[in-house]
């Protein structure tokens, strides 16, 4: 990775290839795709997560729309981190609650939720640092396997094709984040910027129509800042849904259709980019920090 400014005119050597088609059509798998952005894919609804006497989100209510990238924002501990945990089982909501496709996801355990279709990424990388990039996006395919005991005892012949194919679903996912060159390396060996793009393929693995990024781009130096905003664009072009936390204010203006804003776990904004960095109550929830 580099340090210099990257011009949209010349692709960079480690930016992702433009996919072929049979690459795309294994990225994809069974997901259906090519859907407008309009009916209500998530209903965040009245939520409210305490920790004893600290209110974390208060009566916080925002809708995602299919197919749009949404970013969330909020000065420090404005409740962002605390919104994705709740939607993805880690909290449970004090009251309120979130609908997936018109049904609550309720008290459902952290697995039910990926595989009811809301995956995510973390602040902190959480890798399998001694597995390969193949291996760790394999993982995250492995929930779709159909294959059960008996079949994985014995080996049968489904067993092979699922492993073939979770090993070409793999690479291609690799393809598509733009680390292909890396399959057959430790994930702990990788450069940081690959690691990040390397959670991004395992979120897709699980085929999510939610994909939740949370400070994608914590640690990137400029370019790599570029190159994240291109891939977000590329997710959402292959028709998944993107929830983005972002302290970057540039990324976040770049790459959103719209934004909601937190400020001391209350929503204090909802808007497309171009009105949030006018709005007065933004502009004074942001005095005094760095971004
Ligand atoms: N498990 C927890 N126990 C107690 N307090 C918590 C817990 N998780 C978060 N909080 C508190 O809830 C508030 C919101 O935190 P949260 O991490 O959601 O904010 P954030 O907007 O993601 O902040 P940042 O941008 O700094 O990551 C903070 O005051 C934080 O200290």
């Amino acid at each position: 990775m580099t340090d210099q400014p990257v011009s949209p005119a010349t692709p960079k050597p480690d930016a992702p290839p433009p996919l072929d088609s049979e690459v795309a059509q294994l990225a994809a798998a069974e997901r259906e795709i090519a859907v407008d952005i309009g009916d209500k894919l998530v209903e965040i609804q009245n939520l409210t997560v305490r920790f004893g006497g600290l209110t974390a989100l208060d009566d916080v209510t925002f809708d995602i729309k299919r197919g749009e990238i949404l970013g969330l924002i909020g000065p420090n501990g404005a409740g962002k981190t605390t919104c994705f945990n709740a939607m993805t089982g880690v909290y449970r909501p004090s009251s309120g609650g979130v609908l997936l496709e018109g049904e609550p996801i309720g008290r459902s355990k952290q697995h039910k939720i990926t595989r009811r279709g809301i995956a995510r990424t973390f602040q902190n990388v959480r890798l399998f640092g001694e597995m390969t990039a193949l291996e760790n996006v394999v993982v995250g395919l492995d929930a779709r396997h159909k294959v059960g005991v008996w079949g994985s005892l014995f080996r049968t012949p489904r067993l092979y094709r699922e492993e073939k194919n979770a090993i070409d679903r793999g690479m291609a996912l690799l393809e598509f984040v733009g680390i292909a060159d890396k399959a057959a390396v430790q994930a702990s060996a990788l450069p940081y910027g690959y690691q990040r793009r390397l959670e991004i393929a395992r979120a897709l693995a699980t085929d999510p129509k939610l994909l939740c990024l949370d400070e994608p781009a914590a640690g990137f130096n400029p370019a790599e800042k570029e190159e994240l905003m291109e891939l977000i664009r590329t997710i959402r072009a292959d028709g998944y849904t993107v929830l983005l936390i972002e302290h970057d204010m540039r990324l976040v203006m770049g790459v959103t259709d719209r934004i909601v804003v937190l400020e001391f776990g209350k929503k204090i904004a909802d808007g497309l980019p171009k009105d949030i960095r006018n709005d007065p109550t933004v502009i004074a929830a942001y005095l005094g920090e760095e971004d």
